[in-house]
C-alpha cells in the first residue's frame, strides 16, 4: 500500500498544535528524555549526561540521490546509553494507589512463544496485569504457559471467517479490544501475529482505536510487517516505538527509503527513516541496540548473549512496557 499523499509538514503542523496542548504531549516529552540522553550544554564535558557521547558512526560523505538533504539534517553524533540509569529513572515506583497494565497484541495457529515472551516479560519488569488478545488456536495454549496472564481468545484469521461475516467479525474484535483499552498503559502490535490478511486488517483496526486513544505503542514482529505495508498506521504518531530486527530493518528502509541499509552511514539512515516516517522512536535491534527519534542517535551496546536464540526481541519489546508507564504517570 503507498502512502496517504497529503503532506506530512501540513499535517504535522497540525497535529503540533494539537499535541501542545494535550496530556500526550508531556507523556512524548518524558518518552523521548526517558530513550535519548539530553544534548550537554556545550561547555559541559561529556560526563555530565546519562550517556558518553560518540564520534558520528560515520560520515555522510559518499550518499547520494534522496537521502542526501535527509543526511544534512542527519544527527552526527551518537550517544552511548546508560542503559541500567534509563531503567532506574523509568521504572515505575511501588505505589499503593497505583496499578499498571499492559496488553500484547499477538498470537495466532503457528507462534504462541513470542506472545508469552512479550507478556511475561511486561511482569517481570513491573506490571502488574498482562493481557494476550489472540487467535482462539493459541489462546489455550498461552494460558497453560501461565496462570498469570490474561487471554482473550479473540482474534480470527482468514479460515475461519466465512465471507459475508468479516465486516461483522472484525467490529466485533474492535469492540472487545476497545473494552478493554483504557486499562493499558502501553500495547506491544505483533509478536507472533502471523501474517494472514483478514486478521491483520483487524489489527490494523485495533492500532488506529489504540493512536486515538493515546496509548503508547510498541511495534515488532508481525507488526512491522503490516506496517511497513501500511505507514499510515504510525505515521506521526509520537508514541509509537517500532523495534526492528536485521531483516524488519532491512524491509522498511527499502520500502520507505527506497535504497539498502547501509552500515558506512548507519545512523544518518536511521534518523533519515525516523524522518520520513515522521514522529516515531525506532529501536534497531542487533549487536548493539540503536535508538533514534528522527533528531538524536543513541545506542545501547551493553554486552548481551552472542546466542541468537529465538524469543530475545520479543522478551525486549515487552520490557519496553515500562517506558509505556514512565509515559502514563505524566498523564
Ligand atoms: N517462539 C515463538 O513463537 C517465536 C515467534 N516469533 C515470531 O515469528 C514471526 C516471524 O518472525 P521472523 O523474525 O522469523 O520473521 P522475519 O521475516 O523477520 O525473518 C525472516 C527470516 O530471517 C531470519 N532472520 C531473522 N532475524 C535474523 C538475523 N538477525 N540474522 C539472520 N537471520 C535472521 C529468520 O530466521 C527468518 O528465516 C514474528 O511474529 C515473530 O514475533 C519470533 O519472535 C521468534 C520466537
Ligand atoms: N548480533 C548480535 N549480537 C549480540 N546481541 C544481539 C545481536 N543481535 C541482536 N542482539 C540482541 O538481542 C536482542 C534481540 O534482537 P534480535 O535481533 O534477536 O530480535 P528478533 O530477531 O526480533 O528476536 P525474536 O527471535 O524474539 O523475534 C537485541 O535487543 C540485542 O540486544
Ligand atoms: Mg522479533
Amino acid at each position: 500500500m503507498s502512502r496517504p499523499t497529503g503532506s506530512w509538514q501540513h499535517q504535522a503542523q497540525h497535529r503540533g498544535r494539537m499535541w501542545a496542548a494535550s496530556p500526550a504531549f508531556r507523556r512524548q516529552l518524558v518518552l523521548l528524555r526517558s530513550l535519548l540522553p539530553q544534548s550537554p550544554p556545550p561547555s559541559s564535558p561529556p560526563s555530565s549526561v546519562v550517556g558518553r557521547r560518540f564520534a558520528p558512526l560515520s560520515s555522510p560523505s559518499g550518499t547520494s540521490g534522496s537521502l542526501r538533504a535527509a543526511h544534512a539534517m542527519a544527527a552526527a553524533t551518537v550517544y552511548e546509553a546508560d542503559a541500567e540509569a534509563v531503567v532506574r529513572r523509568i521504572t515505575p515506583p511501588l505505589d499503593r494507589a497505583r496499578h499498571n497494565g499492559q496488553a500484547v497484541i499477538g498470537g495466532c495457529r503457528e507462534y504462541t512463544g513470542a506472545p508469552y515472551f512479550a507478556a511475561t516479560s511486561a511482569l517481570k519488569v513491573g506490571a502488574d496485569l498482562s493481557h494476550v488478545f489472540c487467535t482462539k488456536d493459541a489462546a489455550t495454549v498461552i494460558k497453560s504457559y501461565s496462570p498469570e496472564l490474561i487471554v482473550h481468545p479473540i482474534l480470527e484469521e482468514s479460515y475461519s471467517v466465512k465471507d459475508d461475516e468479516r465486516a461483522s467479525v472484525s467490529s466485533k474484535i474492535l469492540t472487545e479490544v476497545a473494552k478493554w483499552m483504557e486499562r493499558f498503559d502501553c500495547i506491544v502490535i505483533g509478536p507472533g501475529l502471523g501474517r494472514d490478511s483478514f486478521l491483520l486488517d483487524c489489527v490494523s483496526n485495533i492500532m488506529k482505536h489504540a493512536r486515538q486513544a493515546n496509548i503508547p505503542t510498541v511495534v515488532d514482529g508481525d507488526g512491522l510487517f503490516l506496517i511497513t505495508n501500511n505507514l499510515g498506521l504510525v505515521e506521526g504518531n509520537p508514541l509509537a516505538i517500532l523495534t526492528p530486527n536485521v531483516y524488519e530493518y532491512k524491509r522498511l528502509v527499502q520500502k520507505v527509503l527506497n535504497c539498502d541499509v547501509s552500515e558506512e552511514t548507519a545512523s544518518e539512515q536511521l534518523t533519515a527513516l525516523c524522518q520520513k516516517i515522521g514522529g516515531v522512536t525506532i529501536m534497531r535491534k542487533g549487536k548493539a541496540d540503536v535508538i533514534c527519534d528522527g533528531k538524536t542517535v543513541t545506542q545501547a551496546s551493553t554486552f548481551g548473549s552472542p546466542r541468537r536464540c529465538g524469543g530475545q526481541g520479543d522478551i525486549l519489546s515487552g520490557s519496553i512496557y515500562i517506558l509505556g508507564t514512565a509515559l502514563h504517570r505524566v498523564k
